[in-house]
């Protein structure tokens, strides 16, 4: 299923808290979201979901959410991670969930199994940890196998064995041709799992591309060539308006250009390439270089 936004704001008081998101989520890839603390993205899920009021609309292959016959299965989302009854065991929230979905007893066995909650099906969840409240919302989420998953910070209170694995479970249902949108603040791990990144700062997308070339297009990306005479290599990548300094008896560092390109002004010297290495930035480093100046809540140097 294809999820289009348009034009979606919101306004708190007089704070714009969303301004004007607008984006394609398509199937078969996760989209990771992201952006720093208060920069709007609990609020876009929320207005994409109708649980918010505000500006633009969502569409999902076409339709609004309320004119499908069984939303639930169009979209399961997880934004709170204690969405449910304190008293009411695990597998009482999810046949009712089930229910109302038209979700069979076995399938609701089958979500428990799969997200580790089998053991613990008949306790009431006022007591679990972060990280088990958490799985209680994904097999929530992922009751009626919607088309479109949605998860706001799913891995929040995880242990790594479980972020493991719940990585492994998203990609899966996305690259199964589901449509993944989720929401984290460990970049590493987004690094990892997602294929395509929406990035938000202070309300307004900042970026929404593949991550890889998130990744490249970042200042931090470099690029290293060894060959015999640097100093032609080095006038040409200031002829192409890339800079380029030296490293080393026959290196040169190239930023911000591609493999490609650093290997095509080595070919316009005429010499040979003895080495040619990407040293490509990581998720982390590109979100901070995009998000320095979209910063909401910043702290003090660190000694
Ligand atoms: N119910 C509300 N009332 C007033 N302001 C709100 C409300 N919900 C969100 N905001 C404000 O809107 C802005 C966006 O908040 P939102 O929770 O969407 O950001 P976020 O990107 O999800 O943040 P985080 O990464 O910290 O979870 C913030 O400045 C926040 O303080």
């Amino acid at each position: 299923m294809i999820v289009t936004t348009a034009g979606l704001g919101r306004t708190y008081g007089r704070k714009r808290a969303v301004d004007d998101v607008s984006f394609t989520l398509r199937p078969g890839r996760l989209t990771g979201f992201l952006g720093p603390n208060g920069s709007g993205k609990s609020t876009t899920m929320r207005l994409m979901l109708g649980l918010d009021r505000g500006d633009g609309r969502t569409e999902w292959d076409g339709q609004q959410l309320r004119d499908l016959a069984i939303p639930a299965r169009a979209v399961g989302a997880h934004l709170d991670a204690k969405a449910f009854h304190p008293k009411r065991t695990v597998r009482r929230h999810l046949m009712m969930h089930a229910a109302a979905s038209g979700v069979g007893a076995r399938r609701v066995a089958e979500v428990l199994d799969l997200v580790g909650l089998g053991s613990v099906a008949d306790d009431s969840p006022g007591g679990f940890s972060l990280g088990m409240a958490q799985r209680v919302g994904l097999a929530t989420a992922i009751l009626a196998e919607p088309d479109v998953l949605m998860l706001d910070e799913p891995s929040n209170g995880l242990d790594p064995q479980s972020i493991q694995w719940l990585r492994e479970f998203l990609r899966a249902y996305a690259h199964a041709g589901h449509t993944v949108f989720v929401s984290s603040h460990l970049l590493p791990e987004m690094q990892l799992m997602a294929d395509h990144v929406v990035v938000i700062g202070r309300g307004t997308v900042l970026a929404d591309q593949s991550v890889a070339d998130f990744v490249d297009r970042s200042a931090s990306s470099q690029v290293l060539v060894r060959v015999a005479d640097t100093t032609a290599v080095l006038s040409a990548a200031t002829r192409a308006g890339l800079s380029a300094v030296s490293e080393g008896p026959d290196g040169v560092v190239v930023t911000g250009a591609s493999t490609e390109q650093v290997g095509l002004l080595v070919h316009e010297t005429g010499q040979p390439v003895r080495e040619l290495v990407a040293r490509n930035a990581s998720l982390e480093q590109a979100f901070i270089d995009l998000t320095r100046d979209a910063q909401e809540y910043t702290g003090g140097e660190v000694a």
